[in-house]
């Protein structure tokens, strides 16, 4: 058995556009290892959504994969048939988005939603009106036997977004993909519902890729942290040594635009000097050059992955030299 769930090496997707080739993700090496939490930060535009739709297999018609492997529990994603990435998704890998709405229909009850998403089980209709409601008291709804009958827009839109959690496990998946999934939401329904997707993660023991803007709800969730920029993977390494020992000066600038509020309320990620490359002309050697405050004549060249620790990769030729940041609290 593969000791990560997920394993994505040298992953690179095109887009075809009129303006020609945009390069939106350059060799991307990450990895979800079995019952653990990666987050993915980066700014808009830096290659998320990319990355996610290549592993749930749902690309739009004018991207291709140009290299790299995706490989789900040591298979690789990127050779099944259409017919295999039906049957990994919505069993062993499911998804929560930002809008619960796109993905509950208005027209069915929340009961006959859960009751239809089971339908791969041998169970009775009311087995697996039991099950759905043992889920809804897992993510906390209130009196949840009579809830199933209800229609989504009878619930708030915290409870709908639990809901969909709920839904996201209820196969009991080996990976839960959560993009952006308290985005939408106030900051205290945010803390809750991350607080619950901890203690849920934990209880089922599924793997979370967790996709967010938000500094705080990534220390406060995740295990390891990959930080993007412009389609590459800059830095990763455990929650403890991006926050504590951050060594590319990206991700150094994303922590010390404003440290002492990271924790409670940081929920855009803050702002740095300058603009994403355009991807369809990518500048050549490190792709941060041109906004970076330590370039210098070797940026010219690509940095490639530097080795930090066992667990910390930080594509920049100063990571190894760069002063430790001030200290800022996981
Ligand atoms: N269908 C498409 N056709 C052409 N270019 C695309 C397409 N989808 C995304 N891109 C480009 O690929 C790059 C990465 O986009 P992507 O949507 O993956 O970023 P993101 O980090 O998810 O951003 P956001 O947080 O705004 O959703 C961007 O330059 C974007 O303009």
């Amino acid at each position: 058995m593969a000791d990560d769930i997920l394993d994505i090496s040298g992953l690179s997707v095109d887009f075809r556009t009129p303006g020609g080739t945009l390069h939106a993700l350059r060799d991307v090496n990450l990895s979800v290892k079995r019952g653990s939490v990666l987050g993915i930060v980066g700014e808009s535009g830096c290659g998320k959504s990319t990355l996610i739709n290549t592993v749930i297999g749902l690309l739009p018609s004018n991207a291709r994969v140009a290299g790299g492997e995706v490989r789900f529990d040591g298979r690789d994603m990127l050779k099944m048939t259409p017919g295999q990435l039906q049957d990994l998704r919505g069993q062993r890998m499911t998804a929560v988005f930002q809008d619960p709405m796109t993905a509950l229909n208005p027209v069915l009850t929340i009961g006959q939603q859960m009751v239809a998403i089971q339908y791969r089980s041998g169970a009775s209709t009311r087995e697996k009106r039991r099950r759905a409601a043992e889920y809804l008291a897992k993510v906390r709804i209130p009196d949840p036997e009579p809830r199933l009958g209800q229609y989504p827009h009878q619930f708030s839109g915290g409870m709908r977004q639990r809901i969909c959690i709920a839904m996201a496990l209820l196969a009991e998946p080996d990976l839960m993909i959560a993009d952006e999934p308290t985005t939408a939401l106030d900051a205290t329904l945010e803390l809750e519902v991350i607080a619950l997707l901890k203690d849920l993660q934990r209880e089922v023991g599924c793997a979370v890729l967790f996709i967010s803007h938000h500094l705080g709800a990534i220390a406060q969730l995740c295990d390891d942290v990959a930080i993007m920029y412009a389609g590459e993977v800059v830095e990763r390494g455990t929650v403890r040594e991006i926050f504590h020992d951050a060594r590319h000066p990206y991700t150094r600038a994303l922590l010390t635009c404003d440290p002492g509020r990271i924790r409670e309320a940081t929920r855009r990620l803050p702002t740095i000097p300058g603009s994403i490359p355009d991807l369809r002309r990518l500048p050549e050697g490190c792709i941060f050059r041109p906004r970076c405050p330590e370039r210098f004549e070797r940026c010219a060249e690509h940095p490639g992955d530097r080795r930090i620790t066992e667990t910390q990769f930080a594509a920049c030729h100063k990571a190894l030299d760069l002063a430790p940041l001030e200290r800022i609290e996981a």
